[in-house]
């Protein structure tokens, strides 16, 4: 209760702009709570509010490759071999704002996004200068207090809502997400649906996925949220209700930027600051209120009866048909907006924040990760079964392939004499069974980290969990696999060939081709770390594997 009249206390302040005096009585305020109720470190940013006022200016641009490679080689770089992507973007939102960045497609929304967020992709080079509160930010800082929904959706597809929403709530909270946080995104009726994997397994539709990929990110209440086009697939009325969602978010003192393309009146109006982007370039920054003035200014006046949204996207968006009209055009919006009193008062604004940085005390009260690493270790556990148990090709094919492999064997091998050819033949059987242990199971885990590689970065960058627990877990739920299917192998091949009737022998050469196959799935897990995707890996096997085979003694 105490809490929730501090957060309307916060936002209401918010509203009035005064934020400098509000953030050191909220800090002394948000003191107190924690003092009187010890929360779980987990829960600082949930049970906290740290107001954040994020100020940037950002250029970025990526080197063109023109000419042949002959002629790039002994050309100096200079400025016309450079594609500008963002020129002196800058802007500030404040807490409690809801700020949309909209321009034309290509316009370099999630390009911003993304460098605010310190993961820019590619061959991107930039010169960005972030801050919060004043304070030059850096990745660790923008991750300990942001949350960020980014465009394309990544999930472990073959979990349910619920599995998936217990995973992150558990490793971002330490507790489990709420029937009513459910309800709030619509998600309670597909619960127990799987997620999917594209065409290899059908499950939630592209909107329940955008909702889901929403609702992990704000699991544990994050004071700065960036959304990439949150609303892409959804319906008008549910886009309204996320947007909503993100509005009361904003309204209890949280700070949310976020790309939207298309919004309807009514979602749009929810908005209370815009950032217009044309070619990388600020074609307004300020109020939603206060653009319908600068586009008049500028002869665009909004029709009666028309979405403003739709209105500030035309003059900005560049036509194939008409490409140097229109460049001409949108140059002229940004120059005038750039001369306007609206870019002054923003340029002023920044440069108050950033000339009066304000600490923040909790900082360090943030833990790198939300929970510890047995936790991590644990919850990772479990979805690793439970991805092992149901993934519908992986673990079926393996032991539908060792069983056929094993008959086979046998049957080829069966029942060997103890003759000079019956010697000979049970050395070959001896090197077939070890290169089916070992090389079989090597190419099984050759895949292993280059699929998994995109969501095991983005969930480790958004801090969910270490890559050691990760590694480890992923080295422990499949030794299991990698004792049992090879000792079943090993068993039918020995017994059928009849290779040895003393159960001694037996037992000595079931563990010592047990570890073989131990020492080969290290290998392939090497081999699958070090390569930076699956067609890398395979093609390492067989100049990894050779020397191995020549040289192993048969
Ligand atoms: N890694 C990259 N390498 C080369 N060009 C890039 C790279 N990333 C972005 N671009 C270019 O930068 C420009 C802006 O891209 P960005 O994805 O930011 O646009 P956007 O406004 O988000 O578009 P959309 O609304 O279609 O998602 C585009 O012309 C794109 O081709």
């Amino acid at each position: 209760m105490c809490t929730r009249t501090a957060i309307r206390d916060i936002s209401s302040s918010y509203l009035n702009n005064d934020y400098r005096q509000y953030y050191h009585s909220n800090n002394n305020r948000n003191f107190y709570i924690y003092q009187n109720n010890p929360i779980q470190l987990s829960n600082v940013l949930k049970e906290k509010n740290i107001p954040i006022t994020l100020t940037w200016n950002v250029n970025a641009w990526i080197p063109i490759k023109n000419g042949s490679f002959f002629s790039r080689c002994f050309r100096k770089d200079d400025e016309n071999n450079f594609k500008y992507l963002l020129t002196n973007v800058k802007g500030i939102v404040k807490p409690g704002q809801l700020c949309a960045i909209m321009g034309a497609s290509g316009a370099g929304k999630t390009t911003l996004l993304n460098i605010l967020n310190f993961r820019n992709k590619g061959k991107i080079q930039t010169e960005a200068n972030v801050k919060i509160n004043g304070i030059q930010a850096d990745w660790d800082m923008i991750t300990k207090y942001s949350g960020f929904v980014q465009q394309d959706d990544l999930f472990n597809g073959v979990l349910t809502v619920r599995e998936h929403l217990t995973f992150i709530s558990m490793l971002k909270l330490g507790s489990s997400y709420s029937r009513d946080e459910r309800h709030e995104l619509n998600l309670v009726k597909s619960e127990e649906t799987i997620i999917g994997m594209g065409d290899k397994l059908k499950g939630l539709s592209g909107g329940e996925k955008r909702r889901l990929a929403y609702a992990s990110e704000i699991v544990n209440h994050p004071p700065l949220l960036f959304c990439d086009e949150p609303t892409s697939g959804l319906d008008s009325s549910m886009a309204y209700s996320l947007v909503a969602s993100m509005r009361q978010l904003a309204d209890s003192g949280k700070t949310i930027i976020c790309t939207i393309h298309q919004p309807t009146s009514q979602t749009f109006e929810m908005f209370d600051t815009i950032i217009l982007l044309a070619e990388g370039r600020i074609a307004f920054i300020g109020p939603t209120h206060v653009a319908p003035h600068f586009f008049s200014r500028t002869g665009y006046r909004i029709p009666k009866l028309y979405n403003p949204a739709d209105h500030y996207i035309q003059p900005l968006a560049i036509s194939p048909h008409n490409r140097e009209y229109d460049i001409q055009r949108v140059n002229e919006i940004v120059e005038f907006f750039e001369q306007s009193e609206f870019f002054a008062e923003i340029t002023y604004d920044i440069q108050l924040t950033e000339s009066q940085p304000v600490n923040l005390d909790d900082y360090d009260e943030i833990p790198e990760y939300n929970t510890g690493y047995y936790s991590q270790f644990g919850w990772l556990l479990w979805r690793q079964l439970k991805l092992d148990i149901r993934n519908p090709y992986a673990s079926k094919i393996t032991v539908i392939q060792v069983i056929i492999i094993a008959v086979f064997l046998g049957l080829v091998f069966l029942r060997l004499e103890n003759n000079e050819f019956g010697v000979q033949n049970k050395s070959g059987a001896l090197f077939i069974i070890i290169f089916q242990a070992s090389f079989g199971f090597l190419l099984s885990v050759v895949n292993t980290f280059p699929s998994d590689l995109t969501l095991v970065y983005r969930e480790s960058k958004n801090r969910l969990y270490s890559i050691t627990p990760y590694y480890l877990v992923k080295q422990i739920a499949e030794l299991p696999k990698f004792i049992i299917i090879p000792g079943f192998m090993i068993t039918v091949v020995y017994y059928m060939a009849g290779l040895n009737d003393n159960f001694g022998v037996f037992v000595q050469i079931f563990f010592t081709i047990i570890l073989c196959t131990q020492v080969a799935v290290s290998w392939g897990l090497f081999l699958s770390a070090a390569s930076p995707n699956s067609e890398a890996a395979i093609a390492l096997v067989a100049p990894a594997v050779m020397p191995l085979l020549i040289l192993c003694g048969f």
